[in-house]
């Protein structure tokens, strides 16, 4: 059963005279952890606003454990909400901060300091209880308020944007506490982020916004490597994925004039057709010498990323980007040999758009 379930939600903010969201449905498993991207302006924090009942829907239902929460106020749907801005009291201490909300509910204080103890134990912020915020980190000051949230033990955690703040070295930790506090607690989560690599981390599934309409909503591999559409190729993973307008024939799949390979490296649902061919830089593959689907390329750039160096190619008049990981020292106005690997290739029709990759394993596997 879902944990909460969005039904044809539609809002539109008053004045404005465009949807924010359109039609959106969106269903969520208790303890899963969803990751929220998409550009901005695309809904996402009016997402989360809606869901903790800060913004009413237009019209649709919001479900929270069954239940239709659109008359419920916000204090009553047991949601805790961590944003970018940890807005601690800089006046108080660690633990007051974190105790905060359970002092204006008027919880027994035996029960505040239980609580207190516990968050702070798993946010490892046990040493500074007695510290005011401005001794702390922004890592840690993000950690206090965290605690502050999870002490509501609430049904469900929204986080907007909570590390954006941080350095990329805080962020990376950070990104792991909230990780095994997830794995501690299994409170439902919902996370939005500008950041891939925390969505592609931290995520049992993401959801991917472009102007209030779901482009994918699947498991993080599948979104990286089989993107439901041109937008999600183009907005997950970097470097870009390489697209490439291809013109498939009897014989050939053919980049341009002089970078051809054979059309049986894919299977297509019809040929004589126009595609767009999407490869990830890591599937281009560097041959030690020129084969029979090879094409020649020149190194324009290079970006040695620690581990892999990243080439910036050119074949003919067709630039693209591949991940090197070899030993051999490569520069500038070298010429490689280098294949695609088709397999892990995806097809997105040229009109439409979407990926057809699917559909061609289905009806030619
Ligand atoms: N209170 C409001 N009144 C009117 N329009 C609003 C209001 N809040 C947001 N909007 C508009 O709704 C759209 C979506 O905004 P929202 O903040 O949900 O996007 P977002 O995806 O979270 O963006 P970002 O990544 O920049 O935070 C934007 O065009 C924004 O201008």
């Amino acid at each position: 059963m879902s944990y909460i379930k969005m039904n044809n939600i539609v809002k539109k903010y008053q004045g404005a005279y465009r949807e924010v969201l359109h039609n959106f449905d969106l269903s969520i498993a208790k303890g899963e952890f969803i990751v929220i991207v998409g550009p901005s302006g695309s809904g996402k924090s009016t997402l989360l606003e809606i869901i903790c009942g800060f913004e009413a829907p237009t019209s649709g239902t919001i479900e929270i454990d069954g239940t239709v929460v659109n008359e419920v106020l916000p204090k009553n749907r047991n949601v805790s909400m961590v944003f970018q801005d940890y807005a601690l009291f800089p006046h108080m201490t660690v633990c007051e901060n974190i105790a905060f909300g359970m002092k204006i509910r008027k919880v027994d204080k035996s029960t505040i300091d239980k609580k207190v103890r516990w968050a702070a134990e798993i946010l490892q912020l046990d040493k500074y209880l007695k510290v005011k915020p401005s001794k702390l980190s922004g890592g840690q000051r993000q950690r206090v308020a965290l605690a502050r949230a999870m002490v509501r033990e609430p049904k469900l955690f929204l986080m907007d944007e909570p590390l954006s703040s941080l350095d990329s070295k805080l962020r990376y930790e950070t990104c792991h506490e909230i990780l095994n506090l997830h794995n501690k607690i299994n409170a439902t989560t919902i996370y939005v982020t500008h950041d891939q690599v925390e969505a592609l981390s931290l995520a049992d599934r993401i959801v991917v916004l472009n102007d209030g309409v779901i482009q994918q909503n699947d498991v993080p591999i599948e979104v990286y490597e089989n993107p439901a559409n041109l937008f999600v190729a183009k907005f997950i993973g970097r470097p870009q994925m390489n697209l490439f307008e291809v013109v498939v024939n009897k014989d050939n799949i053919t980049l341009d004039e002089f970078l051809k390979f054979r059309r049986d490296l894919i299977k297509l649902p019809e040929y004589n057709n126009r595609y767009i061919l999407g490869i990830r830089s890591e599937h281009i593959i560097c041959l030690d010498k020129e084969c029979k689907d090879s094409i020649e390329a020149i190194i324009e750039k290079t970006e040695y990323t620690g581990g892999e160096t990243l080439l910036y190619l050119k074949a003919n008049r067709i630039s693209f980007t591949m991940k090197y990981t070899k030993n051999k020292r490569l520069k500038i106005g070298d010429t490689i040999h280098v294949t695609f690997d088709f397999k892990k290739a995806s097809i997105f029709d040229y009109k439409t758009k979407v990926n057809i990759k699917e559909r061609q394993y289905e009806e030619n596997y």
